[in-house]
């Protein structure tokens, strides 16, 4: 047996760690340290040398894209596809169970998946229904009590109000929360990691099987999980199987979303023997990098300590640079970029990371200009596009009728008459029924309860649904998205509706049949009706589906998603006060702490080249706001920076936004303005953001709302304007 190349390019103890026998182990290391790398060929000698067999190891990761490299990579070093091992994220394994084990767990067989946007709105009606002013129950909040809750573990009936108003209502509301949602067969993210613990602690039978078939258990990125996604791990583990879990105390950065460092401390509690491993060496980033890094995260007090260093060269220092505001910022950045590029890296060997997703379009506008291909990871998702999600509410209801959230966003699209009035007064019957709206129309139309005009429009829609059901009962999933987009009358209506932005949505449905009929399930969906397994697909992982993956690009995301990457060249953009570390988080005790963790994460990313810019003045939600650079730019020791100031050069055309400082007469001569709204044949409706060259060669940069940015050729755009 040839195991030498599981431990090549390991050093000392990562082989250990690789290599160990059975046991529970912690692997606790700085970024870069090889820990994802370790756990990789951990999977790998596990099965070769220890022949736990692919379908007994389940090793879990923070996203879908981390997920499919961790596996890609196990397969290469394996050297075959390993369809049976469990790999995926926290919320992709506990949908997997649950299907799985839908009636144990108190599911119908067709329950569906209800995403960020649909629980957000489900809850705004049940507020509504509830007689409750959204003024002083805010839906937004109660979607965070709602969530906060089960990632505890904590249903509602579980929750202590001592008596306290407030805390009563919104207990009651968290209540007919649930009771919605199990009525229509629905469960929000949070439901799902709630539902699969559950599902363990309450079936014995089922955790045993479970128990005995996972041997080993791999967990990524441990400092990030919740209390509910520790606690389902727990309930896995017994003497059959061993824990491998690997995390960084300095990269937790997902407080805000309930993770719990602490878990690190609690698992060398709960798993006494287990043997903890400390990797030292950074493989990635250059010294300077690296000493930069370790010195703003030596700011956080009570850290689990750790040295961290490299034998790379010291590198360039980090350049920093002061924006006269955030377009002359943005403008900096990408003429390094591109400087970068014409020295031989590749556009996807360079980052933009920034704190929130409002930062990007001032970015992308700046590498438009420069013609240079970028990607933007976590942007509008084809999946939660409005006509999408029309079209999967129809198929949603036809898998599953009781679905409410379907019901409510289809039984009026296309408008079909239906008032205000109606959907209220089935919401109240159903509600007080404790029964599904669609099972409520039924009952009010049997019993004439519905004045002439409504009951016409409702039975109408009732016999369409059945109709719909019954036609695309035997057909491939294709055709049933296809039968249903043209028979509820969905394609009729955007086809009728003027303006490009319909026919984009046109031009989307389609796309949705021929996504349909891509769609291959995944092994562990077999079980599963393809059109069930396809719903899943859309809720689960709506994010990272993306047309041009391949092409190279400078890669764009905020600093939490770019978690466990790394690149050469990383710009971190938008560092000042009230930025990054943002507003908010002076309010709240332990925020700054994780908001320079977040820090350390977005400098940690980088190899050769750490350019760290600030803007002295931002626009922002349509107001111009005054910063002073980030305390973190402060942390950094002098000696690893090197200040760049050349601003006065590039300060003045930057001066008016879409102004035309420079003369734009060929443009003008054109007819279209800076930010004007136009309208293209086959892109729909964007705004009009820089031009180049005259006459015919002039191009034009124009922002569509349906596929991003795009530069085209004046002559032949055909453009019109709109408004
Ligand atoms: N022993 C080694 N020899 C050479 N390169 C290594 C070694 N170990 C890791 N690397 C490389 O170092 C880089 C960082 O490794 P990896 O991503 O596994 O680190 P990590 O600890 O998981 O980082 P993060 O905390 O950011 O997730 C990768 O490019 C990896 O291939
Ligand atoms: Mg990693």
């Amino acid at each position: 047996m040839d195991v030498t190349r599981l431990l090549e390019d390991l050093n000392d103890k990562q082989r250990e760690a690789v290599a160990a026998p059975a046991q529970d182990m912690l692997i606790l290391a700085g970024a870069g340290s090889g820990k994802t790398r370790v756990l990789v060929h951990r999977i790998a000698w596990l099965m070769e040398v220890e022949l736990v067999a692919p379908y007994s190891i389940l090793a879990v990761t923070f996203t879908n894209k981390a997920a499919r490299e961790m596996r890609g990579r196990v397969e290469r070093l394996m050297g075959q596809p390993l369809n049976s091992m469990w790999i995926g994220t926290f919320h992709g394994l506990a949908h997997r169970l649950l299907r799985s084990h839908h009636e144990e767990a108190g599911l119908p067989e067709n329950f569906q998946i209800l995403d960020s946007d649909d629980q957000f709105r489900l809850i705004k009606r049940l507020l509504k229904s509830m007689n409750l002013d959204e003024k002083h129950w805010p839906a937004k909040q109660i979607q965070w009590y709602i969530n906060g809750n089960k990632d505890e573990g904590l249903r509602s009936r579980h929750i202590e109000t001592h008596g306290d108003h407030t805390q009563q209502k919104m207990k009651e509301i968290y209540t007919a929360y649930e009771q919605t949602c199990q009525r229509a067969g629905l469960i929000d993210f949070a439901e799902l990691l709630l539902r699969a613990h559950e599902l363990w602690a309450n079936n014995p039978q089922v955790l045993q099987h479970y128990q005995k078939r996972f041997r080993a258990v791999l967990v990524d990125e441990f400092q990030d999980t919740n209390n509910i996604q520790y606690a389902w791990l727990k309930l896995l583990s017994c003497e059959n199987n061993n824990m491998m879990i690997v995390g960084d105390d300095d990269q937790s950065i997902y407080g805000w979303r309930g993770a719990n460092v602490q878990n690190i401390s609690h698992f060398l509690r709960d798993y006494p023997t287990a043997n903890t491993i400390k990797l030292e060496q950074n493989y990635r980033s250059t010294s300077n990098i690296l000493d930069a890094a370790n010195a703003v995260i030596g700011h956080n007090p009570g850290r689990l300590g750790k040295k961290l260093w490299t034998e790379d060269s010291e590198g360039e220092k980090i350049a920093l640079y002061a924006g006269f505001n955030d377009l002359d910022e943005a403008r900096f950045i990408v003429s390094q970029i591109k400087t970068y590029y014409e020295q031989g890296a590749a556009l996807s060997d360079c980052a933009i990371l920034y704190r929130n997703n409002a930062q990007s379009r001032v970015l992308e506008e700046a590498l438009l200009h420069e013609g240079l291909a970028y990607r933007i990871y976590g942007g509008l998702r084809f999946f939660e596009r409005q006509e999408i999600k029309d079209a999967l509410g129809y198929l949603r209801l036809i898998s599953q009728p009781i679905d409410d959230a379907a019901f409510e966003r289809v039984v009026n699209t296309p408008t079909r008459g239906m008032g205000d009035k109606t959907l209220s007064n089935l919401r109240v019957f159903a509600r007080e029924n404790d029964i599904s709206m669609w099972q409520a129309s039924s009952k009010m139309l049997a019993q004439n309860m519905l004045s002439g005009r409504a009951a016409t429009a409702l039975k109408g829609f009732v016999e369409m649904i059945l109709q719909m059901t019954q036609e695309v009962k035997d057909l491939p999933l294709e055709k049933k998205a296809d039968h249903v987009i043209k028979h509820s009358g969905l394609y009729a209506m955007y086809q009728a509706e003027k303006g490009e932005k319909a026919k984009a949505r046109v031009e989307n449905l389609e796309e949705l049949v021929t996504a349909c009929k891509q769609y291959e399930a995944p092994e562990e969906a077999q079980e599963m009706s393809p059109l069930s397994a396809f719903l899943a697909h859309a809720s689960l992982e709506a994010g990272d589906a993306q047309a041009d993956a391949n092409q190279d690009s400078v890669q764009m995301m905020t600093i939490h998603s770019a978690k466990g990457l790394e690149f050469s060249f990383v710009t971190l953009a938008g560092v000042e006060e009230g930025m990054f570390p943002s507003q908010m988080s002076n309010d709240e005790p332990g925020k700054i702490e994780e908001e320079r963790r977040l820090c350390y994460v977005g400098m940690t990313r980088a190899m050769q080249k750490l350019l760290i810019t600030y803007a002295e003045t931002r626009r922002l939600y349509g107001q111009d706001k005054y910063h002073t650079p980030s305390r973190f730019i402060r942390e950094i020791p002098g000696d690893f920076i090197e200040e760049i100031r050349l601003r006065t050069q590039i300060k003045q055309p930057m001066q008016n936004r879409f102004s035309g400082a420079t003369s734009h007469a060929a443009f003008e001569d054109s007819g279209f303005k800076l930010g004007e709204r136009v309208e293209h044949k086959k892109f729909g409706e964007g705004t009009v953001l820089n031009y180049e060259g005259s006459g015919e060669h002039a191009r034009v940069h124009v922002n569509f709302d349906s596929v991003g940015t795009k530069i085209l050729m004046l002559a032949y755009a055909k453009l019109t304007k709109i408004g």
